[in-house]
């Protein structure tokens, strides 16, 4: 049986990165889908673990080639979920985590109706501002194009399965892991895994 695919989304700052992070280095069987980006590497950011960084000529090849589940400009650079990618990792692992922005979710929910729809919010628009600013990887122009984009991203929130208030990195990351662990027990409660006697009662 194929994994979950749990897509996780937001507005940029809300701390999507740091929560997934957090929440895969704590369990095991998840992995996380590495995305395509054009845009420049950031300090820390390992190629093929963070993001494959590609040039845009690679990116609109590979985008007429359709090797893109889905793409998007976010905040005025490139972005894309690889088909092969998602298919390949999906059938490997029991669940598969996206970090994808919300025109992106909602185009997946298009195509993907029983992945799990999970929504970081910023407990304040202050706070997002804060946590973008102290991150230090953003120029004045791309900081503001961010906060702009995150009223529009927030809108949507009705539109997920689940939604984290991401007030403090630890309880977060713990409300990350109980969606992802519940869900998965819900998928799985009549696997050939559950002990019989547990199967013949239900
Ligand atoms: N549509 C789409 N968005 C993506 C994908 N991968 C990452 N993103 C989103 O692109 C946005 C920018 O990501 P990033 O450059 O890492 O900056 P950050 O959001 O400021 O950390 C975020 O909202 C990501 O969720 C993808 O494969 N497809
Ligand atoms: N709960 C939190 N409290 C304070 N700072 C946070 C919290 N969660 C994340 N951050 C910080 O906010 C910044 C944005 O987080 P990041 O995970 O990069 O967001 P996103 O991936 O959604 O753009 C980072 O510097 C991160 O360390």
């Amino acid at each position: 049986m194929d994994g979950l695919f749990y897509i996780v989304s937001g507005p940029s700052g809300a701390g999507k990165s740091t929560l997934i992070k957090s929440a895969l280095d704590k369990i095991i069987g998840f992995s996380f889908s590495v995305s395509y980006t054009t845009r420049e590497k950031r300090p820390g950011e390992i190629d093929g673990k963070d993001y494959f960084f590609i040039d845009k000529n690679t990116f609109f090849k590979m985008k007429e080639d359709g090797e893109f589940l889905e793409w998007a400009e976010v905040h005025g650079n490139y972005y894309a979920t690889s088909k092969k990618f998602i298919e390949e990792k999906l059938k490997e692992s029991r669940g598969l985590v996206l970090d994808v922005d919300v025109q992106g979710a909602l185009n997946i929910k298009k195509i993907y109706k029983n992945a799990i729809y999970i929504f970081i919010l910023p407990p304040s628009n202050e706070d997002l501002e804060k946590r973008l600013r102290k991150r230090g990887t953003e120029s004045q122009d791309s900081l503001e194009i961010r906060l702009k984009d995150a009223e529009w991203e927030i809108s949507h929130m009705k539109d997920f399965d689940y939604v984290i208030v991401n007030q403090e990195v630890e309880e977060s990351t713990n409300q990350l892991i109980s969606v992802l662990v519940a869900e998965q027990l819900k998928r799985e409660r009549f696997d050939d895994k559950t002990p019989f006697f547990f199967k013949k009662q239900l």
